[in-house]
């Protein structure tokens, strides 16, 4: 016979779950619901593909658009973002580069919305989880950070988010208080999320102790060391490693199932970008 109080736990558990987990990627998944009817009151515009592929659980990755906006210039941005979302296609994955346009969060881009955000470069809004609000109250053009990107990607129940570099402690961040928000949505937010580390201008030590202190689990894919984004020697040993596809998933099934709040930061060196696409599951 079970015991009443363990049943008791056991509910208060699924309801904390269902607060704190991914919406899973079905059509009868509320957010989805939510998203459509956002959609219709000029909210959260899904694209065609991208909601045709949660709709009927494929693998879709987000991706973000400051890099695309802030890291490169016109006509590379451009070219580079259509190529990373061709790499994503390949893999067999839809690619769900995510923005604000016009003030309308967007799940996916159209070729020339994705062509008109590389040609406004820095006058779109580099858009962090704390300017989501605005940007979207002012009809403006906002490009998503890590962030912000991690925010919509949940949402809409999408689990793995693709990029460059994360933002992290800048040096002197002891005084300045210079943390990127990337940080703490890393701790609330539970999306994996797949990149080549923080650039080595930040101040690595301090952004593992942050991430730690946020609850985030970093891993290295096929390294011990945490990748300095353009290059995979940081001198910094990431927190635990991981050599396979299924020692990933594994890894992101326990956070899941175990409702833990520690979410998944899978560290990759540059080299093995191409590669990034194995953990879609
Ligand atoms: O090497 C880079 N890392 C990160 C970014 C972008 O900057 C954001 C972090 O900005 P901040 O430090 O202001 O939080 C990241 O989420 C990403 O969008 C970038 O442009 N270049």
């Amino acid at each position: 016979m079970e015991w009443g109080g363990s049943r008791r736990a056991q509910t208060r558990v699924a309801t904390i779950a269902r607060h704190i987990s991914p919406a899973p990627c079905s059509a009868s998944n509320p957010f989805m619901q939510v998203s459509n009817q956002m959609n219709d009151n000029g909210g959260i515009q899904i694209k065609g593909d991208v909601r045709d592929a949660l709709e009927r659980g494929l693998p879709v990755v987000a991706l973000e658009s400051t890099i695309i906006s802030h890291g490169m210039p016109y006509p590379q941005n451009f070219e580079t973002a259509k190529e990373v979302e061709a790499i994503v296609r390949e893999s067999g994955a839809v690619p769900a580069t995510i923005a604000i346009l016009d003030g309308v969060p967007c799940i996916g881009l159209e070729e020339d919305e994705l062509r008109k955000l590389a040609q406004l470069g820095k006058r779109a809004i580099k858009t962090s989880r704390r300017d989501i609000a605005y940007v979207i109250a002012k009809k403006m053009t906002g490009a998503t950070t890590v962030s912000a990107t991690m925010f919509f990607a949940a949402k809409v129940g999408i689990n793995v988010f693709v990029t460059g570099g994360i933002g992290g402690v800048h040096r002197e961040g002891e005084t300045t208080m210079d943390v990127s928000s990337d940080l703490t949505e890393l701790g609330r937010t539970a999306v994996t999320v797949v990149c080549a580390g923080v650039k080595s201008i930040l101040d690595i030590p301090r952004t593992l102790e942050y991430l730690e202190t946020q609850g985030v689990t970093v891993v290295g894919y096929g390294t011990d060391e945490f990748p300095a984004f353009f290059t995979p020697r940081s001198g910094c040993k990431a927190p635990s490693r991981v050599d396979t596809p299924e020692e990933c998933a594994a890894i992101t099934g326990t956070s899941y199932v175990a409702l833990l709040t520690a979410y998944l930061l899978i560290e990759l060196t540059v080299s093995f970008m191409n590669g990034i696409l194995f953990f879609i599951f």
